[in-house]
């Protein structure tokens, strides 16, 4: 048996902004990647959902969600992009309102709005999620 490396998680523990608009959820392509993302990221030691969310949708796409919207979406368990195999993702996602302008910054190359026609394009997690809001009617199929 191999040796474990303990600077790898099992579970990398996430959060996720979807936002909706005309039938499109809002995606991120980090800079390296080839693939996009729900916007979000890693929660930090202590903070809680809405911390963690508000300071990473903040660092990536540059809008300030609003705490009192926020409203849980879904919770999908999913491979971990980028990570080695066996790596899970738990993606915790909500819905909330923004206020700014929409606009990469920092590890984003490019924002995209996609339909479930575009899951190829996504990581599993996103795939997930995508089938999700296609199920509820909140994205075009
Ligand atoms: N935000 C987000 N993360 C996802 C998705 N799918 C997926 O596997 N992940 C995983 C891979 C990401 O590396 C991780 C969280 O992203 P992150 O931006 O905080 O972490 P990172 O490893 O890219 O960067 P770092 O902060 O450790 O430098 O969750 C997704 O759709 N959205």
């Amino acid at each position: 048996m191999g040796a474990v490396d303990s600077a790898t998680p099992a579970v990398v523990d996430a959060l996720a902004w979807v936002h909706v608009r005309d039938g499109r959820v809002l995606q991120v392509r980090p800079k390296g990647k080839d693939v996009f993302y729900f916007p979000g990221g890693k929660r930090e030691p202590g903070e809680n959902d809405a911390e963690a969310l508000i300071r990473e949708v903040a660092e990536e796409v540059s809008v300030q969600l609003d705490p009192a919207t926020l409203q849980l979406f879904t919770v999908v368990d999913a491979a971990a992009h980028g990570y080695p195999e066996g790596t899970r993702v738990r993606l915790t996602c909500y819905t909330a309102e923004c206020t700014g302008d929409l606009a990469p910054r920092s590890e984003i190359a490019e924002l995209a709005w996609f339909t479930q026609a575009d899951a190829d394009r996504c990581a599993p997690a996103g795939v997930r999620v995508l089938a999700e809001l296609a199920q509820r009617g909140l994205v075009t199929r």
